[in-house]
């Protein structure tokens, strides 16, 4: 159990893989100054280090933070994934010791569907072939094979925030869309969902993946997905690397079921800019490879360093967790002037609530406001007070947190 009653500077913020500078002028403008910025990710033993005195943190896609390096991690109240995915982090861990987790859910959305888009397009027309090929010298005109977008089927999987965005671009160039998703989705446009994914996959011209990785999207697209799908078609991945099998596209490739491929995140990804890439894609000249780059613009980097780096700071100055995906999520006030705030974070058990307010009513004092969010496991519950003297606040924050069923408890005026 973890007791934090911490003046602004004693809040270590480590912000790793490069977010983008923006994150930086939003903590320093909310106060916070302690901030540890690496360029690129950590090797475990470096993250573990340097997790030792961090109450927040700050990743991207590559850094995995797994329960061991949670568990490790004394000090931490917060992690900020600067991108929308989340499956680098273990989220189950991170909840059984009060850690809500952040992330931006929009704001590189449109950057991955224009990339995408500009992909399918070139690979319709066979650019990467004929640029390869003019690089090495070759001038070669054709015509054949060479495909416009319009009129075209694209079968989007996962018609998310990402492949309801893409679906309407891909409608403004004349291409029918069609989707496939697990929940039941409002077309946009014209789009038309289609109840399963073997028949998507037999009507597109190209096929683009935007599904979460979780157990049901491992592996989704293999050797028997690739066969159902059109001879000579496209398939596009910029969701997460393992949902696609490598090896199975590798061969489709070979034997030219598919056309091309668009592949911008692999099983297995480079920690740094400086370490090396290696896949068995690299051999075709019909495959676009990005480096994990779909969301990477200066748009969306600049918008998810203020987002996230909000909503770190705001969950250390005032305790809210909107939009933590791991989290009860409690949108709170600033409370009045003369207040002081506790919050406990405690294992959904019965009886936690009933000896939190005893405690209060014990000591005589008015609960001038209690917000409570409960999920599955835990329950979050911020208390404001009318503002009493240090020593007793302290005193007050000890009790807190001997309450039984605490996980952490922290006193925040
Ligand atoms: N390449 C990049 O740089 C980049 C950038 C942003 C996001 N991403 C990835 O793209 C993914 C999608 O992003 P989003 O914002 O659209 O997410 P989202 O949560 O808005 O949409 C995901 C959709 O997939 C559906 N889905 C889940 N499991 C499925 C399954 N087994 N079969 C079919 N559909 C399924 C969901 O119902 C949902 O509609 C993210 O989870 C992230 O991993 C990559
Ligand atoms: O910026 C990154 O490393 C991840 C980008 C993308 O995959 C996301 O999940 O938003």
């Amino acid at each position: 159990m973890v007791v934090q009653a911490l003046t602004k500077d004693e809040n270590k913020f480590l912000l790793l893989e490069g977010v983008h500078p923006s994150a930086i002028e939003t903590l320093k403008s909310a106060g916070f100054n302690n901030i540890e910025y690496h360029k690129g990710a950590l090797s475990r033993s470096e993250l573990e280090a340097a997790l030792k005195d961090a109450r927040f943190i700050g990743i991207r896609s590559r850094t995995h933070l797994t329960k061991d390096i949670i568990d490790a991690a004394p000090k931490l109240a917060g992690i900020g994934c600067f991108c929308i995915g989340t499956n680098q982090v273990e989220l189950d861990a991170a909840t059984v010791k009060g850690i809500p987790v952040f992330n931006a859910p929009f704001s590189n959305t449109r950057s991955v569907a224009e990339l995408v888009l500009a992909e399918a397009i070139l690979l319709l027309r066979r650019v990467p072939e004929a640029n390869a090929k003019a690089h090495q010298g070759k001038w070669n005109k054709l015509a054949t094979g060479s495909h416009e977008a319009r009129g075209k089927n694209l079968g989007i999987i996962g018609y998310g925030h990402i492949g309801s965005q893409l679906s309407v671009l891909a409608e403004s160039l004349g291409m029918n869309v069609y989707f496939y998703d697990i929940e039941t989705k409002l077309p946009l446009g014209n789009a038309k969902q289609i109840s399963t994914m073997k028949e998507l996959l037999a009507m597109s011209d190209i096929v683009s993946m935007h599904v979460p990785e979780n157990s049901t999207t491992i592996k989704m697209i293999g050797k028997s997905e690739i066969d159902m799908m059109k001879s000579g078609s496209i398939l596009i991945n910029a969701s997460r690397g393992s949902v696609i099998d490598i090896e199975a596209l590798t061969q489709a490739l070979e034997n030219n079921k598919l056309s091309g491929a668009a592949i911008d995140v692999f099983p297995s990804e480079p920690a740094t800019n400086n370490d090396p890439f290696e896949s068995p894609l690299c051999k075709f000249d019909n495959v676009i490879i990005t480096p994990h780059i779909g969301g990477s613009t200066s748009e969306a980097q600049e918008n998810i360093g203020i987002e996230v780096a909000t909503k770190l700071a705001k969950y250390s100055d005032t305790g809210a967790t909107l939009s933590a995906v791991n989290f009860p999520e409690a949108s709170l006030p600033i409370p009045a002037k003369g207040s002081s705030r506790f919050i406990n974070i405690h294992h959904n058990q019965p009886g936690v609530l009933t000896a939190i307010n005893t405690l209060f009513a014990e000591q005589g004092l008015n609960i001038s406001a209690q917000y409570l969010q409960t999920d599955a496991k835990i329950g979050y519950v911020v208390i404001d007070i009318d503002r009493v003297e240090q020593n007793k606040a302290e005193e007050l924050l000890v009790k807190l947190k001997n309450v039984v069923g605490t996980i952490r408890a922290r006193l925040l005026f």
